[in-house]
């Protein structure tokens, strides 16, 4: 018994010392020393991600290699290694890890986010960017969003002086401009409360919050899918099978009344230049009339999902964080108020046709993002062996690029935690290169970026714009960051806002 008590040890430390002369023979980056058998670097990792892999980083370097239980991962975190992956070896690391959580959200694989790289993405990224979000669709679509921000600000001002939680409502107003690009409706606010289709939407998004985390244990550790320890998988595939049900059901609806319009060739959703509005699922119900094999059911589907999901907590977040530093640094509130009222004055509200005379507002949005991107880490695979750094990379390996280590990184940027979004004042975008990329970097970018621009200073201006703000508590505002894939705060911005007074006519007209 007691000479195999000895072995364990023995074992142990010949498995460790073998690892390391061999990660050292293959020219991999290096690694922390303890790379235990089965999970390897697992036990490492706490929750948040992007603080732990920062901390390690910061021992070891800008290039870290770890074994995530079988999944060999290389993690970055200085600018001229995020680029050297994402210029360099930009096609090699386009594919994305097959997480559990793709399988069933992802559409096993073949959504726009979760698709590997190859004819079936691009494709997809072609109609998503010249159909759903190019410039002159979004442009089109303008209106939506002048609304939702028209119905938010009556809102409050009906509500002054009330705690209200700006999480929720933020979510709710990202969720309807884009129900309402995609089909046409919205499920906040309004009549339809009560109606059963609301109620199914919310719960449905309700779920895609909670299952939202992306980490499951049986990514890392694939035996324990084996040996029937399933994580949330069960909730996933009953979630998908929600959320396909109801998507088709838009499209159904949407097919019906097409084919009632074009029995009655009627204009009833023609705008005031006579041009049709087309929802997104019109755009690509007319396409499926053209190429009926490709644009299937499945696909429309897929990319409905993908749109809301990748657009609505990210923008709101984006949001709430930003607003949350403004309440915390009341002197930029301020100026940001002036540079506005300079603008426009106080007889017309702010429209997204203002925005490129505002540069402080700009600034205060990419300082925030700087300081809180809502993709704190973005995640790619390799679909060869590459070389980043002079190391070699194998092929299939995760690369998370650590967005939130750059852009807090003081040999990066000067006092990292300090709010100064006077920063950015007289720089221009190129300058940033890859010291700030909050939508990420080369062909798998961020498609939605023109539109999430639009809507975060559109909403932005508007509350600075119409409104005095105070935090709800003692002190300042906790901008301590909760667990979840898009940075989540830990606890919801809670405010009390008042109109400010020469806004109350021109707000109560709106
Ligand atoms: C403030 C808001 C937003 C932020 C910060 C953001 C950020 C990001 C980031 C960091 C990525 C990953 C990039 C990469 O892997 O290299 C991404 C991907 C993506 N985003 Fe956004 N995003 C925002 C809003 C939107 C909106 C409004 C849409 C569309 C309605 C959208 C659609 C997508 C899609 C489809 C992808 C996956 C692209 C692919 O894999 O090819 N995003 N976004």
């Amino acid at each position: 018994m007691e000479t195999v008590y000895m072995c364990i040890p023995l074992c142990l430390a010949l498995y460790l010392f073998t690892r390391h002369l061999l990660h050292k023979l293959h020219n991999l980056p290096p690694t922390p020393f303890l790379s235990l058998p089965i999970i390897g670097h697992l036990y490492l990792l706490k929750k948040p991600l992007h603080r732990t892999l920062a901390g390690i980083s910061s021992r070891y370097g800008p290039i870290v290699f770890l074994r995530l239980g079988s999944r060999p991962s290389l993690i970055v975190s200085s600018p001229s290694v995020a680029e050297e992956c994402l210029t360099k070896n930009d096609i090699v690391f386009a594919n994305r890890p097959q997480l559990i959580a793709g399988k069933y959200i992802g559409y096993n694989y073949t959504s726009l986010v979760w698709a590997n790289y190859g004819d079936h993405w691009r494709n997809l990224r072609r109609i998503s960017t010249l159909e759903i979000l190019s410039s002159s669709r979004i442009q089109m679509l303008s209106g939506i969003r002048a609304d939702e921000v028209r119905l938010l600000v009556r809102w409050l001002l009906e509500n002054e002086n009330q705690t209200v939680n700006m999480k929720a409502m933020l979510f709710e107003i990202t969720t309807n401009v884009m129900m309402r690009m995609i089909a046409g409706k919205r499920y906040y606010g309004g009549s339809m409360a009560e109606a059963e289709e609301t109620v199914k939407f919310r719960e449905i998004m309700a779920d895609t919050i909670r299952l939202g985390d992306m980490s499951n244990i049986g990514d890392y550790l694939p035996m324990l899918r084996w040996l029937g320890v399933k994580g949330k998988e069960e909730g996933l595939r009953e979630l998908q099978r929600k959320r396909d049900r109801f998507m088709q059901s838009l499209i159904e609806e949407h097919r019906k009344i097409m084919a009632e319009d074009k029995e009655s060739s009627s204009s009833c959703c023609n705008g005031d230049d006579g041009e049709k509005k087309k929802t997104m699922i019109e755009v690509m119900l007319s396409l499926q009339e053209k190429e009926p094999d490709y644009y299937t059911d499945l696909i429309i589907r897929g990319l409905m999902l993908v749109l809301l999901g990748a657009g609505t907590d990210t923008t709101a977040t984006t949001i709430e964080w930003t607003l949350s530093l403004l309440l915390n640094n009341p002197h930029a509130l301020k100026k940001a108020q002036m540079e506005i009222d300079n603008h426009l004055g106080d007889n017309h509200l702010i429209q997204e046709s203002d925005l490129n005379q505002l540069p402080y507002l700009h600034s205060i949005i990419k300082e925030s993002q700087r300081m809180y991107p809502v993709g704190p880490i973005i995640p790619h695979e390799s679909s060869g062996e590459c070389t980043v750094g002079g190391y070699r990379i194998p092929h299939g390996t995760m690369l998370l690029v650590n967005i939130w280590a750059i852009q807090n990184d003081p040999r990066v940027w000067e006092e990292p935690r300090k709010f100064m979004p006077e920063r950015f004042e007289g720089m221009e975008l190129e300058k940033h290169g890859f010291r700030l990329m909050p939508f990420g970097s080369g062909r798998r970018g961020c498609p939605g970026e023109g539109l999430a621009v639009r809507i975060v200073g559109l909403v932005l201006g508007s509350l600075i714009q119409c409104f005095d703000w105070e935090s709800v508590g003692e002190g300042m505002v906790d901008m301590r960051e909760g667990p979840g894939l898009t940075l989540p705060k830990a606890q919801p911005l809670l405010v009390r806002c008042r109109p400010r007074p020469a806004f109350v006519d021109l707000l109560s007209k709106a």
